[in-house]
């Protein structure tokens, strides 16, 4: 299993999806949608929004452009808009984890929820705020033409040929747009989902439009599949090595019997992510991940009062024995002496299973999580935390110290500058004629009323607009000092009642001459700590 360095906010967003994240129960056991699958629609639009990209100049690729470009006749379908409605009504975008994450993050699901093999998935796509070139490959194209498509964007036409496989046997042709019977999957392999074209097109009756459809101009699949004078599907055909001795059966089921799964599931998952991380040369993508990692933490939320500041945090633990204990460590600042040479400690307060998407399930991890709620002096305050994972059997204790470095509190800004957990709270308000909902932000700044300001602005996932371009909006919020928390312990607090629609925060604060900033405060993790109050007026 990997490890994590902590901080890396992206990474850790982009696991928390991948193995955690709500998306993948849209495409769970690959349920039917308007003809199709929601997972074909959801491969599809990776691919045409990934088409745009040029090799030569290194622009383009998949940076969710698509969401400007669907008035082109290679765009259409109604997949394409009601996957951009799914990603968008989901509210999962950060300010660092844009659409073109998403469509990625959904191609790995769509796969997965369809029986195919896990992509390993990176983040940090940035998207494109233009359309990009029309160069999405159309069926009424030559074959060279296809080749070219290709070229550019980045495979030769071996890979084309796989790709347009790979893709075209997870969906297939909707009869809306292009009318023909598509009833073509082969439910009897256990890979059912994966053979789609290639093995109709071995054996001559494939219904596949794109490969004997009525318009010759447009049996793109065939041109594309027999380009190579089918040499990748002879190989296909001695993926196994004892093929002679089902000589008798028919060749749908010999693909099926023959073909093996790894290699098939191997070369389209290889090719799905290089599809998928096919980005602008000026995009740095995370390393792929894998597997989820071993150890991760929840971003520590802090309170202050009556000289304490409690801490809020959790530890995810994949694969742990049943009779685990865990521990918090943590060193307080140097030259203070309250925590002896060993560190203060605090045992979980509660541990609760994870439940993993089906990326998690797929590869078969389990995963728990530990929270802890520590309380620290805050004279002596806190340096660095770690953990004791105490598998109780006799073996040593497993520390999780970062890397040996500790999970490392910087001062400035996350003691000086906080959103205060314990005073923050959800509001449910009633009056006899609405009810509404918000968060109110206690923001905790370390300084004197008459030299410190302080000003939020904040992040909103969901777009309200009817129709594609979605895109987030940053509002700013204005922070006021807070009446019914008076100055303590050097802080003052601020206050704003923010929509239940912002999950992320900036946050700057000015004390005299010197500034604090806490960028990407992620409010939707924190409101699972936050106390919720009904008010009713
Ligand atoms: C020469 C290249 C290609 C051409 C001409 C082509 C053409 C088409 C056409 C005409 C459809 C039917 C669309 C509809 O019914 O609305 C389709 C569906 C689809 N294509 Fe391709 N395609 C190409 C390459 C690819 C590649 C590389 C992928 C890889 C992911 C892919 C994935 C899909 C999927 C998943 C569908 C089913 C969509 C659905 O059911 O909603 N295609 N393609």
């Amino acid at each position: 299993l990997s490890t994590f360095q902590w901080p890396n906010p992206l990474l850790s967003y982009a696991d928390n999806q991948l193995y955690e994240g709500p998306l993948d129960i849209v495409v769970q056991g690959c349920p039917l949608r308007d003809n199709t699958t929601i997972s074909a629609q959801w491969l599809r639009i990776a691919y045409h929004d990934m088409s745009t990209h040029d090799v030569d100049s290194g622009t383009g690729g998949l940076d969710a452009s698509i969401m400007y470009e669907l008035d082109r006749p290679q765009n259409v379908g109604e997949g394409m808009i009601q996957s951009l409605q799914d990603f968008n009504g989901f509210e999962l975008t950060t300010p660092f984890f844009g659409m073109a994450d998403m469509i990625a993050l959904g191609a790995v699901f769509a796969v997965v929820g369809c029986g195919g093999p896990v992509i390993p998935f990176s983040a940090g796509r940035v998207d494109a705020t233009v359309a990009g070139p029309a160069t999405v490959p159309e069926p009424q194209q030559d074959l060279a033409s296809h080749i070219e498509s290709f070229r550019q964007q980045g495979f030769n036409e071996t890979e084309m040929i796989a790709l347009v496989a790979c893709g075209h046997t997870l969906g297939g042709v909707r009869q809306v747009d292009f009318p023909v019977n598509c009833n073509g999957y082969l439910d009897r392999c256990r890979h059912k989902k994966i053979l789609y074209s290639v093995s109709q097109y071995l054996q001559n009756t494939t219904q596949d439009v794109l490969v004997v459809g009525p318009n010759v101009t447009t049996q793109s699949d065939l041109r594309i599949f027999s380009s190579d004078g089918n040499v990748y599907h002879a190989k296909v055909r001695t993926f196994s090595p004892s093929s002679s001795k089902f000589s008798d059966m028919n060749i749908k089921s010999r693909i099926c019997s023959l073909l093996s799964v790894e290699t098939f599931s191997d070369t389209c998952a290889a090719l799905f992510q290089r599809m998928l991380n096919t980005v602008p040369s000026t995009v740095n993508l995370t390393d792929p991940i894998t597997d989820p990692f071993q150890y991760v933490i929840n971003d520590p939320l802090f309170s202050y009062q009556n000289g304490t500041f409690t801490m809020l945090t959790a530890l995810r633990v994949v694969n742990p024995s049943a009779s685990a204990t865990v521990n918090m460590l943590w060193a307080d600042q140097q030259g203070a002496s309250f925590c002896s040479s060993t560190g203060c400690s605090v045992q979980s307060s509660r541990s609760q299973p994870v439940f993993f998407t089906i990326v998690g399930v797929a590869q078969g991890f389990t995963a728990s999580r530990y929270f802890f709620n520590a309380t620290i002096n805050a004279t002596s305050s806190i340096s660095k935390f770690w953990f004791e994972v105490n598998n109780n059997d006799g073996s040593d204790p497993v520390i999780v110290d970062n890397g040996g470095s500790g999970f490392v509190i910087e001062q400035d800004p996350s003691l000086s500058l906080f959103v205060d957990v314990t005073r923050s709270e959800g509001i449910f308000l009633e009056t006899p004629t609405t009810f509404s909902e918000f968060f109110k932000v206690v923001v905790a700044v370390l300084g004197d009323a008459t030299s410190a300001t302080a000003s939020m602005t904040g992040f909103q996932s969901l777009s309200a607009a009817t129709a594609p371009p979605f895109t987030p909006t940053t509002t700013s919020i204005s922070l006021e000092l807070d009446e019914t928390n008076p100055p303590e312990g050097g802080f003052i607090f601020f206050t704003a009642n923010v929509s239940t629609a912002v999950s992320f925060l900036d946050i700057t604060a000015n004390v005299g001459s010197t500034s604090y900033t806490v960028n990407n405060f992620n409010l939707g993790a924190a409101a699972d700590f936050l106390a919720f109050i009904e008010v009713s007026s």
